[in-house]
């Protein structure tokens, strides 16, 4: 056993659950039946936020049984580490967006800073609505932008460092089943 897989393997043995799968799946349905409610009817374009929005969106899309389209951004903040820096863009959507009603999928909105940025970068592309998702909404008083809040939450979380469903720790445990904190963060 490699050294990162004994090191990682303890991170996730000491972690704290604090949705379990199945907590996190009936959040997806219910995220689910919101979307299609609000813009079943739109054409929408889903921009799947990488890396951390690759587990939501594969979990949401098929549970949406409406024509839609889909693509991607990667823009990075963390970078591995436990807290935010610049917003590093790293490859920008290639679907033209003008007059467009879009969906952003993201993990999680933390301090916001990346949800706003690519909220902001939707509306200069001339997008008609800018939606957006974020599968759990980190709890704190340390939003960047106070006023700015996702349209679809899926789940409330406490003020710890999370991994699971997309969210790593250290670039491990995207593809952990439930979402977990870190033991001390
Ligand atoms: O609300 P914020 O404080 O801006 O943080 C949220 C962002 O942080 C994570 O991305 P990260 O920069 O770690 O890149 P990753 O998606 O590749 O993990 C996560 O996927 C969100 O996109
Ligand atoms: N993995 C992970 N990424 C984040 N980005 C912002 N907050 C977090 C977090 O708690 N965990």
């Amino acid at each position: 056993m490699s050294r990162n897989t004994a090191e990682m393997q303890q991170v996730f043995d000491e972690a704290d659950c604090i949705y379990t799968e199945g907590q996190v799946s009936e959040a997806m349905d219910r995220l689910a039946g919101e979307i299609t409610a609000t813009i079943g009817d739109q054409d929408p374009l889903i921009l799947c936020i990488m890396n951390g929005g690759l587990v939501v969106a594969g979990q949401l899309l098929p549970r949406l049984a409406f024509p839609l389209q889909l693509d991607y951004a990667q823009l990075s903040r963390y970078r591995g580490n436990t807290t935010g820096g610049e917003l590093e863009w790293k490859v920008h959507p290639q679907t033209r967006l003008s007059g467009r009603t879009v969906l952003i999928v993201d993990d999680i909105l933390d301090e916001g800073d990346t949800l706003a940025a690519l909220t902001e970068a939707c509306q200069t592309e001339g997008a008609e609505r800018v939606w957006t998702l974020a599968l759990v909404e980190k709890h704190h008083d340390r939003k960047s932008q106070p006023g700015f809040e996702a349209d679809f939450i899926g789940l409330q979380t406490p003020d710890r460092y999370l991994f699971g469903y997309g969210m790593d720790y250290q670039g491990y445990w995207r593809n952990a089943p439930g979402i977990y904190a870190v033991r001390g963060l």
